[in-house]
């Protein structure tokens, strides 16, 4: 039996300052039989950045983020996280590590209440026997009060008390997004993975959902790595972007760079976003 441990408390207000390179992505590439999703694709991550992937549909980006996060085992290239150097990570092991990941097709327990779906975010950190768990007495209780805290803390921050009890399923599609947020933010993660945070959202919703990813990203020092079709969106929140096309990088720079790059001007012609 573990002794239980006491979860960090949420950070209140670490400011926001890029530091050094967190996460190296280096000649990643994945094919899946005579499909070449991605090709020897290279960028990095740096501490507290928000670092955009974008690119036209079928461009290889939701691939990527499947192969940070171990869900695809690329054929080739090295992902190195704080230091260590990965040719093939595991989906457990990546999360255990402090990467966490939200999903464009939401991956909530629609049946289930928004508390629980977040408390599931925490199973990662419960330490304790699972028979002192279901009996929740000893240090598991006082381990259980100690996830429930954590979780009211970033229910508060994601602005969602009212719907606390309510079945995730019941509730409008912009806010399951942001359970799905603070289920992912319950795992305490240093980089946060964000598969089209914004997708199928109207424009209040989507404003929303910004304010908060650039608040976690300011008040918990999250990384942020985020897949986002809004151009709009992008180009107002991230630090730097990195463009595919076709598999391929075709653009790595701060917003504006990446906008005045012909050959991503040309990828975007004649398609829609
Ligand atoms: N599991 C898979 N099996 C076979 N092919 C796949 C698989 N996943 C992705 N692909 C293919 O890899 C390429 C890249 O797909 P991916 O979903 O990564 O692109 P994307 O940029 O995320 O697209 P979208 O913007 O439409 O979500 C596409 O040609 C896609 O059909």
């Amino acid at each position: 039996m573990h002794a239980a441990p006491s979860p960090a408390q949420p950070p209140a207000g670490t400011g926001r300052k890029v530091g050094d390179v967190i996460l190296d992505v280096k000649n990643i590439s994945l094919a899946f039989g005579g499909v070449k999703a991605l090709t020897d694709i290279s960028f990095d991550v740096r501490e507290h950045e928000i670092r955009a992937i974008i690119g036209p549909n079928g461009a290889g980006k939701s691939s990527m983020l499947n192969c940070i996060n171990g869900v695809y085992q690329p054929q080739q290239g090295t992902i190195t996280f704080r230091g260590k150097t990965f040719a093939h990570m595991k989906s457990r092991q990546v999360a255990e590590m402090g990467i966490a990941r939200t999903f464009q097709n939401l991956a909530l327990f629609k049946g289930m209440s928004v508390l629980d779906n977040i408390m599931t975010g925490r199973n990662l950190r419960i330490r304790s026997n699972i028979f002192l768990q279901a009996l929740r007495i000893g240090p598991a209780e006082k381990e259980e009060i100690q996830h429930r805290e954590y979780v009211e803390r970033i229910i508060d921050f994601l602005e969602i008390q009212a719907y606390r009890k309510t079945p995730v399923g019941q509730l409008p599609y912009g806010l399951q997004k942001r359970v799905d947020l603070a289920r992912a933010l319950a795992m305490e993660p240093q980089v946060l993975l964000l598969d089209e945070p914004m997708a199928g959202m109207n424009l209040e919703e989507k404003q929303d959902m910004c304010r908060f990813v650039l608040d976690v990203n300011d008040e918990f020092g999250t990384t942020v790595v985020l897949i986002e079709h809004d151009m709009g969106v992008v180009m107002d929140i991230s630090d730097r972007v990195v463009v595919l096309d076709y598999g391929k990088k075709i653009g790595d720079g701060s917003p504006e760079e990446v906008r005045a790059n012909p050959e991503v001007i040309n990828a975007y012609l004649g398609t829609q976003h």
